[in-house]
């Protein structure tokens, strides 16, 4: 099997889907290519606003490495259910759900190893501090770990404070306007290109993270060159198969922040603190406007074992420095399994 990423539908990959925790799951699943037994599962969290196809360029190259690999869509997303209701979407049910599913696909006792973008690296943190027998190692691209505050410091206050300005996006994100403003196949399409990096001729933008979304812009805006107008579609179509608003459910997983921070005072009450012993892997993208990686400072000491790296990359770090991404991966994996 050629090692080029995934197309929409492709014939490489089956699609499956099972219930997990009362919810219709959907995810792609890969067989290593490289004959006899797997060395292993990996299991990969696409992040907002993406797709399991988010992950094209890494299934291609872990199965010819000889790993079963299998990528849901996310609550919310794609094949996979959309719940209304904020509450649903807690790190923790997410985690639990991530949990449920890869129990299904090793059994009670197996292992995988456990890799997120984005959202999905946010996630995946948290999987590592609520299920740690789950996971035989554990990683993140772009998304540092952040520990929980024994306070709670809502982000509107945060902001206020001239704090994490590069989060401002996030209260617009979480307030009615942008679940509104994009529904429709038209308006998801902007709003998908614009995410993915188009630009208007004279350098407009539809994103700011320091502001959010710019609505007059988006019809203005080029298409981005992140993705071919086949892709693109394909996501369109994708996000269209969820009745409007089309970006509830994705937009649910900014609406969390107290409930997360209710769920975790358990854990930063454990004896020694909160700790991930599971060998992990960072890898910063430098150019990530959202999540740059001097976020990731200070993150060493939550962790037992933790290997670092960063590829010359934005945000969509998985598809515009596949390479880089993959080997870096592919390094630790061999690491992980030496
Ligand atoms: O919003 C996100 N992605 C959409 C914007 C993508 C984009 C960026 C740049 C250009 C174009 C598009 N990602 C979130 C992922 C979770 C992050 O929060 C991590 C976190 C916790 F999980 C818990 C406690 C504190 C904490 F910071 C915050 C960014």
């Amino acid at each position: 099997m050629s090692t080029d990423k995934l197309v929409p539908n492709d014939p490489r990959v089956k699609y499956e889907s099972t219930q997990v925790n009362g919810k219709t799951y959907s995810y792609v699943l890969g067989e290593p290519t490289t004959g006899g037994e797997s060395k292993g599962l990996v299991f990969l969290v696409h992040g907002f606003p993406d797709l399991s196809f988010g992950w094209r360029y890494q299934v291609p190259y872990l199965t010819s490495r000889g790993y079963r690999v299998v990528v849901p869509d996310q609550l919310g997303y794609g094949g996979t259910d959309a719940p209304a209701a904020a509450e649903e979407y807690t790190l923790k049910k997410l985690s639990d759900d991530v949990a449920a599913l890869a129990r299904k696909l090793v059994g009670d006792d197996g292992q995988i190893i456990l890799g997120g973008h984005d959202w999905g690296g946010a996630l995946v943190w948290r999987v590592a501090l609520w299920h740690p027998d789950l996971l035989r190692g554990v990683f993140s691209v772009c998304t540092p770990f952040s520990a929980s505050n024994p306070q709670f410091f809502a982000l509107e206050d945060i902001i206020a404070a001239g704090k994490l300005t590069n989060f401002t996006y996030q209260l617009h994100f979480k307030g009615p306007e942008v679940e509104e403003k994009i529904q429709g196949e038209d308006k998801v399409k902007q709003f998908l290109n614009c995410m993915f990096g188009g630009h208007g001729a004279n350098g407009e933008r539809g994103f700011d993270t320091a502001k959010g979304v710019l609505f007059d812009n988006l019809d203005k805006l080029s298409k981005t060159r992140l993705l071919s107008e086949e892709e693109l579609n394909h996501y369109v179509e994708r996000y269209m198969a969820h009745p409007a608003p089309q970006l509830r459910g994705p937009l649910n997983w900014y609406r969390t922040q107290r409930l997360n921070w209710e769920d975790e005072k358990e854990l930063a009450g454990r004896p020694g603190g909160v700790k991930i012993e599971t060998p992990a892997l960072f890898i910063a993208a430098s150019g990530d406007e959202a999540l740059p990686p001097s976020m990731s400072a200070g993150m060493d000491k939550y962790f037992g074992k933790l290997s670092r790296d960063e590829v010359n990359a934005s945000h969509w770090a998985l598809t515009q420095a596949p390479g880089e991404v993959n080997k870096s991966i592919g390094a630790w994996l061999d690491e992980l399994d030496g």
